[in-house]
C-alpha cells in the first residue's frame, strides 16, 4: 500500500463534500476515481495532497501519517499531483522544460541528482524521460509549438521527472482525440510499472482499458469500489454514475 485514507471526512459549513471515504492505492496500479458531477472526486484529491485539510479521518503515505502534514512536504515525499507542476514553460524547448523539471529545488530530483550532478548525466535522465513518452523527436521544438495533446504529454514528462511514489491525475485524456488518448494512457501504463496512480477520469473506455481498481463516489460516498466488471455490472452504480441501469 503506498497510499490509503481511512473515514476520509470534509465539512464546507453544513455540507458534508466527502464522507467516510477509505481508499487504498497500491504499487503498480492504476486506480480511478470517478463518479457524477458534484461526487467529491476533486475534494479527495485535495484532501489527499493536503490542499485541503481534512475535518476528520487519517491519511498514510507509505505507511507515514500525513494526515496534518504540509502540502510542500506531503509532495517531497512523493505525492505529486500533475498540475502542480503543469505549468511548462513555452518558450523553453522540449528537451529544456523536462531539465528544469530534473533540476527543481527542493523538489525530488534534487536528491536524486546529488550522487550525478554532472550535465551529460542530466541530459541523459532527460532524453530517457523524452523516449519515455515519445518525444524524443521533438526535443528541440519549443514547447509553444505542440500540439495540445503533445503539451499534455509534455506535462507528464515533466511530473515522472519529479520521480513521485503515487502520481494523481486530474482528468490527464480531457480535451484529447482518439489517438492521443492512446498515447497518454500508454504512458501510463508504463509509468505505474514505477509509481502508484490515482486518477479522476469522466472516460469510461479509458477506465475500463487502464484501471486495475475503480472506486465510485457519489455524494461524496463510495458508492461501489472494485475492479471495472464488478464496479460497472453494480445496478447502483449504473444508475448513480451513467443514469440508467439498462445501458
Ligand atoms: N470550497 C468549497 N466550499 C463549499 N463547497 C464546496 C467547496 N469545494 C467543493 N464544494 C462542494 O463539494 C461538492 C463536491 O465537489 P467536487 O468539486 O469535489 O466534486 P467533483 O466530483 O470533483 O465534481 P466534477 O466532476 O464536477 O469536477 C460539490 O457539491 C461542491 O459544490
Amino acid at each position: 500500500m503506498v497510499l490509503s485514507c481511512r473515514g476520509l471526512r470534509r465539512d464546507f459549513g453544513g455540507f458534508t463534500a466527502v464522507n467516510d471515504v477509505d481508499l487504498d492505492v497500491r504499487h503498480g496500479e492504476v486506480h480511478a476515481l470517478i463518479g457524477p458531477n458534484g461526487a467529491g472526486k476533486t475534494t479527495v484529491f485535495n484532501l489527499l495532497t493536503k490542499f485541503l485539510q481534512p475535518t476528520s479521518g487519517r491519511i498514510e503515505l507509505l505507511g507515514q501519517d500525513i494526515t496534518r502534514t504540509e502540502p510542500a512536504k506531503v509532495a517531497r515525499m512523493g505525492l505529486v499531483r500533475s498540475f502542480q507542476i503543469s505549468a511548462t514553460f513555452p518558450h523553453l524547448t522540449v528537451l529544456e522544460n523536462v531539465r528544469v523539471a530534473l533540476q527543481r529545488p527542493g523538489g525530488l530530483a534534487v536528491q536524486f541528482w546529488k550522487p550525478v550532478s554532472s550535465l551529460d548525466r542530466l541530459n541523459e535522465r532527460a532524453m530517457e524521460l523524452l523516449e519515455t513518452v515519445g518525444l524524443e523527436g521533438a526535443r528541440d521544438r519549443l514547447a509553444a509549438d505542440l500540439s495540445y495533446g503533445r503539451k499534455r504529454v509534455l506535462e507528464l514528462a515533466t511530473t515522472l521527472a519529479l520521480e513521485p511514489k503515487v502520481l494523481l491525475l486530474d482528468e490527464p485524456m480531457a480535451g484529447m482525440g482518439g489517438e492521443d488518448i492512446g498515447t497518454v494512457a500508454a504512458i501510463i501504463r508504463r509509468a505505474a510499472e514505477r509509481h502508484a496512480v490515482l486518477m479522476v477520469e469522466h472516460n469510461l473506455k479509458v477506465v475500463a482499458d487502464l484501471c486495475e481498481r475503480v472506486t465510485v463516489l457519489q455524494r461524496g460516498e463510495i458508492l461501489a469500489a472494485g475492479d471495472y466488471a464488478t464496479v460497472s455490472a453494480d445496478p447502483r452504480v449504473r444508475t448513480a454514475y451513467m443514469g440508467t441501469d439498462h445501458g
